[in-house]
C-alpha cells in the first residue's frame, strides 16, 4: 500500500496541515504532521466550546466505529509551552488511502491558547518513535507504526515548500521530488526522537570569494522535526551567518535575530556527514514583525534561531523547504537530497 497527500502552509508557513479521514463514515480532519511528537490527538465533540476556535472536530457519536479506550488518558506538552490532553479512542484513520484500522486517535477535553485560535489546525500527526507516546497506562502506536506493515516500502518523505502546497508521501520514494542521489544518515531513536549528527556549516560568501567559507566544524546533535517553523542551530553558527548580513541584530524583544526584510541572505550549508545541505537564504528570511505587509515591513523575523538552552537542534520546515527527506522507518535512516 502507498499513499500521498498534500501538505498545505498556513500564514508565512508557520506550520504545514495535511488532511486524515478519521471514522465511519469517515471525516475529513486538517491535522499538523509532526515528526518530533507521537501522539495523533483531534479537537472533537468532548473538546468543550470555550475551548474551540472555529477548528472542525472530530464528531466521535457520529463514528459507528469508534470505540473509547477505556481507563486511558493522554496529555502532551510542546516545547513552546503550548500543551493539551484528554481520551482516547480507536478507530480507523487514513492518511492518503493508507489505511490503519484500531489507531488510537486522542480526543482533547483540554487545550491551551495557542491551539484554540489556531483555528485551521484541528490537531497533530505525531510521526516520532512510539516512545514518545503519551497515552497512560497503555502507550499507544503512532500512524506510521501502524500502517508499517501494510506500507510497500517502510518509508515515508517529506516535501515540502516556501508558500505553497507540498507533500508528504507514505510506502514510496517518489524520484521527481528531488534531484541526485538520497544521502543516507545514521538516526538514533533512543530518545524517541529523528535524531541525528550534523558535523559543520559554511556560509556562501563569507570569505568574499564566492565559494562560502571554510567548514566550520560546530558539530551538533540534532532532530529532523516537522512540526517546528524554524531551523535551530547553535548560537555560533547564527552569529556566523548573520554577521554577513547589513542590518542583522539579535534583538531580545523580537524574541531572536532580525534582518531588514530587503537584505539579500547568503546560502547557509549543513554539512551532514559527506552531505552539504544548502539551504536557500530566501528560505532564511522569515515572516515580518513591524507589519503584516511584507511589502512594506522593514523588519523580517531570521528563519535560523538559536537552539541554545536546548538539548539537541531542531531542523524544522525551513529544512523541509530546502529538502526533500526520507524518514526510513524500516530501517531506522533519515535521507536527504537537494530538490
Ligand atoms: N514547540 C514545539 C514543537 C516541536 N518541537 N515539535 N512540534 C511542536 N509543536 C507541535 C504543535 C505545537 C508545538
Amino acid at each position: 500500500d502507498q499513499g500521498e497527500v498534500s501538505a498545505t502552509p498556513q500564514l508565512f508557513d508557520v506550520e504545514y496541515l495535511a488532511p486524515v479521514q478519521i471514522g465511519t463514515p469517515p471525516q475529513t480532519l486538517n491535522l499538523n504532521f509532526d515528526t518530533g511528537s507521537s501522539d495523533l490527538w483531534v479537537f472533537s465533540s468532548e473538546t468543550p466550546q470555550q475551548s474551540r476556535g472555529g477548528q472542525k472536530i472530530f464528531e466521535i457519536e457520529k463514528s459507528s466505529s469508534a470505540q473509547r479506550l477505556a481507563n486511558n488518558t493522554w496529555a502532551i506538552s510542546y516545547g513552546d509551552g503550548s500543551r493539551s490532553s484528554g481520551n482516547v479512542y480507536l478507530d480507523v484513520v487514513s492518511v492518503g488511502g493508507v489505511n490503519v484500522f484500531n489507531q488510537a486517535v486522542e480526543s482533547a477535553t483540554s487545550v491551551s491558547s495557542s491551539f484554540i485560535s489556531d483555528a485551521a489546525s484541528s490537531g497533530l500527526l505525531g510521526l516520532a518513535f512510539d516512545k514518545l507516546n503519551t497515552v497512560k497506562p497503555s502507550k499507544q502506536k503512532t500512524f506510521i507504526t501502524n500502517a508499517l506493515e501494510s506500507l510497500e516500502l517502510g518509508v515515508f518523505t517529506a516535501n515540502l515548500k516556501k508558500s505553497e502546497p507540498g507533500n508528504y508521501n507514505f510506502g514510496f520514494i517518489d524520484e521527481t521530488e528531488f534531484t541526485g542521489p538520497l544521502n543516507y544518515v545514521d538516526v538514533d531513536s533512543s530518545d524517541g526522537f529523528w535524531a541525528f549528527q550534523a558535523t559543520g556549516y559554511s556560509v556562501e560568501g563569507a570569505s568574499g570569494n564566492g565559494t562560502g567559507s571554510p567548514v566550520v566544524p560546530i558539530a551538533h546533535n540534532a532532530i529532523a522535526d516537522t512540526g517546528t517553523t524554524l531551523l535551530l542551530l547553535p548560537a555560533g553558527i547564527n552569529q556566523a551567518y548573520y554577521r554577513q548580513v547589513k542590518g542583522a541584530k539579535e534583538d531580545p524583544q523580537a524574541g531572536g535575530w532580525t534582518v531588514p526584510c530587503k537584505a539579500d541572505l547568503p546560502d547557509l550549508t549543513l554539512h551532514i556527514g559527506s552531505y552539504k545541505a544548502v539551504i536557500p537564504g530566501e528560505l532564511i528570511l522569515f515572516a515580518p514583525i513591524d507589519t503584516d505587509d511584507i511589502k512594506t515591513a522593514k523588519t523580517c523575523f531570521g528563519g535560523m534561531q538559536s537552539s541554545a538552552g536546548m538539548p539537541f537542534a531542531i531542523y524544522g520546515d525551513v529544512f523541509f523547504k530546502a529538502q526533500f527527506t526520507v524518514f526510513d522507518v524500516e530501517n531506522g535512516k533519515l535521507a536527504f537530497a537537494p530538490k
